[in-house]
């Protein structure tokens, strides 16, 4: 019986894998006007894929490259299952991101909202309706006014970061992705959770530790991410959750406590806490359910903006470590722009000549274009349902007109290696964001931080922490390569966001530079 029920399930198991190949992956083969790769899994070689060596990310980037599409605007290429169109052309990424938004408005991921509410209520994976509504409530969270305000959080942090390195002697090797992502849990923490910690110091920390679990991709958490990301319908069959059972609910827990103190300690802080207490005091509840539903709303818009707000800046931060201590003349301008800043304020730096650091922001600009944390972008064609009731005409781009519902992919990381747009992109060059040249870049070309209405809602805090980081490292530092650094990146394939295998080590020497000079 049982040999019989396992034949049977067998059976069951191949019929659907032929069903897929005929049904799924023969469908661009229908449309002879779309260039498209052969159909199959993740259109690369499916073995890579199951056995985590590649992602869909790099796999885009490869299709990307390939001299086959040099010509083509876009091409049809495979999710998991789904047949989906990956966008070649800067223009028509301008349509979908920006002018016609209205059709692109919802991203194809998709957490289940019964079994993971709190990642399906966020602003990230949200409905256009919700996602508008939290858009346009925490949006101005980031506004000038409020990045000016957080600026001394930042500046104490980045003392930690300064006093940690201090603490390592004169020459010594540090894993930089680790401490960068330390500095930047403490800056979330403080900006969003207003909660302060010094985790460089207390690396045990509870609240640090969950955070951080945020970001790890362990084989269970990069196949839960495979299935919400590219076959949000076996989401609920599969149980996939963004987000650990534990770490989500301290998170929560931490986050009632945080409100409550707060509500009766009436301080203000000026962060994510302060917009929330409003939000709840502003709101009319029909019962303790609706006010139930309304703050796992709030706790879904917390722990995203801390999940997407450390570890992108972060990897950014160990990136553009890794450039300068490459490139020793880089470093050296850099470093003497940090001197000069610190000493035009007498050591106090101010908001207004952090932001003049024009060279370090070259800097930051050219990391994110050379190791983008976020490979690609997605987004949906509407559907019926969402009043969408015409097919999108691709034309001129192409004869073919996107049917509801179908998978769109931008290929950030393929656009930032596109000699076309790039010349020598292999070069890390910070000049090629100099004012003189960043005016001739196309910004659908360069997408660290998406684009259109859905972009990064945090990039200007994103850009801050990363300066601000960077600075306090070099402030004192000078990096280098050392005898453990890695010669040959090694991306972790396991990983949505781009990490590296085994982390980032670099040599660092003391040379007081500005202390010094400050002193003197
Ligand atoms: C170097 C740092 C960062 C990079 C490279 C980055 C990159 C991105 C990218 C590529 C997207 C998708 C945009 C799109 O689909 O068009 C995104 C979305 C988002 N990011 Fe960031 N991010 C960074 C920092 C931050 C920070 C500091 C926060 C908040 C504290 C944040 C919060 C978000 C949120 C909430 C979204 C979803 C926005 C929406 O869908 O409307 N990010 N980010």
């Amino acid at each position: 019986m049982l040999l019989q029920i396992s034949a049977l399930l067998v059976a069951c198991v191949l019929g659907l894998i032929c069903h897929l190949y005929k049904v799924n992956f023969s469908f661009w083969k229908k449309y002879r006007n779309v260039p498209s790769v052969r159909g199959q899994i993740f259109c690369s070689n499916l073995k890579d894929i199951i056995l985590f060596r590649t992602n869909f990310g790099f796999a885009l980037r490869e299709v990307y490259e390939d001299p086959k599409f040099a010509n083509s605007s876009v091409v049809g290429v495979y999710g998991l299952y789904k047949p989906s169109l990956l966008i070649r052309d800067p223009e028509l990424i301008k349509s979908i991101l920006i002018k016609d938004f209205d059709r692109f408005c919802n991203r194809y991921s998709k957490p289940d909202v019964h079994t993971d509410p709190i990642a399906a209520k966020s602003i990230f994976f949200g409905d256009y309706k919700l996602w508008k509504e939290m858009r346009s409530k925490f949006s101005p969270m980031f506004s000038s006014g409020k990045l000016k305000s957080m600026f001394p959080l930042l500046m104490s942090v980045g003392a930690n970061m300064s006093d940690h390195m201090a603490r390592q002697g004169q020459v010594f090797c540090m894993e930089v992705k680790d401490v960068c992502a330390r500095f930047t849990t403490d800056v979330i923490a403080t900006t969003i959770f207003g909660f302060s910690s010094d985790s460089l110091k207390n690396p045990e920390e509870k609240m640090h530790i969950e955070i951080r679990k945020l970001g790890l991709f362990d084989l269970q958490r990069a196949l839960q991410v495979v299935i919400i990301f590219f076959a949000p319908k076996l989401v609920r069959l599969f149980g996939a959750k963004l987000f650990e059972k534990n770490c989500q609910e301290y998170l929560v827990a931490s986050l009632q406590q945080i409100i409550q103190e707060r509500e009766v300690g009436g301080r203000i802080r000026n962060d994510l806490i302060d917009i929330i207490i409003k939000l709840k005091q502003e709101a009319s509840f029909e019962g303790p359910k609706d006010l139930a539903s309304f703050m796992e709303t709030m706790y879904s818009q917390a722990i995203v903006f801390l999940a997407a707000g450390y570890e992108t800046s972060a990897t950014t931060m160990s990136f553009a470590l890794f450039e300068l201590a490459k490139q020793p003349e880089v470093q050296e301008k850099l470093r003497k722009e940090i001197l000069g800043a610190f000493k035009d304020t007498s050591g106090e730096l101010s908001y207004e000549s952090f932001n003049s650091m024009e060279y370090l922001e070259m800097i930051v600009n050219e990391t994110l274009r050379m190791y983008p944390p976020v490979p690609i972008l997605e987004r949906k064609h509407g559907k019926a349902e969402e009043g969408i009731s015409q097919p999108y005409s691709l034309m001129p781009y192409c004869d073919y007109a996107l049917p509801e519902g179908m998978p769109i992919y931008i290929p950030i990381f393929g656009l930032h290696y596109d000699e076309k747009y790039w010349p020598n992109p292999w070069q890390f060059r910070p000049e090629r964001f100099s004012s003189d040249n960043k005016n001739s870049i196309n910004p659908m070309t360069y997408l660290p931080f998406g684009n259109g209405p859905h972009n990064c809602v945090g990039n200007r805090l994103g850009l801050m922490q990363t300066k601000c980081g960077l600075m306090h490292i070099l402030k004192n530092h000078k990096v280098r390569m050392g005898d453990r650094t890695m010669k040959q990146l090694d991306f972790d394939p396991k990983a949505f966001v781009l990490q590296l295998k085994g982390g980032m080590n670099l040599e660092f020497v003391r040379d007081d530079m500005c202390d010094n000079e400050l002193l003197e």
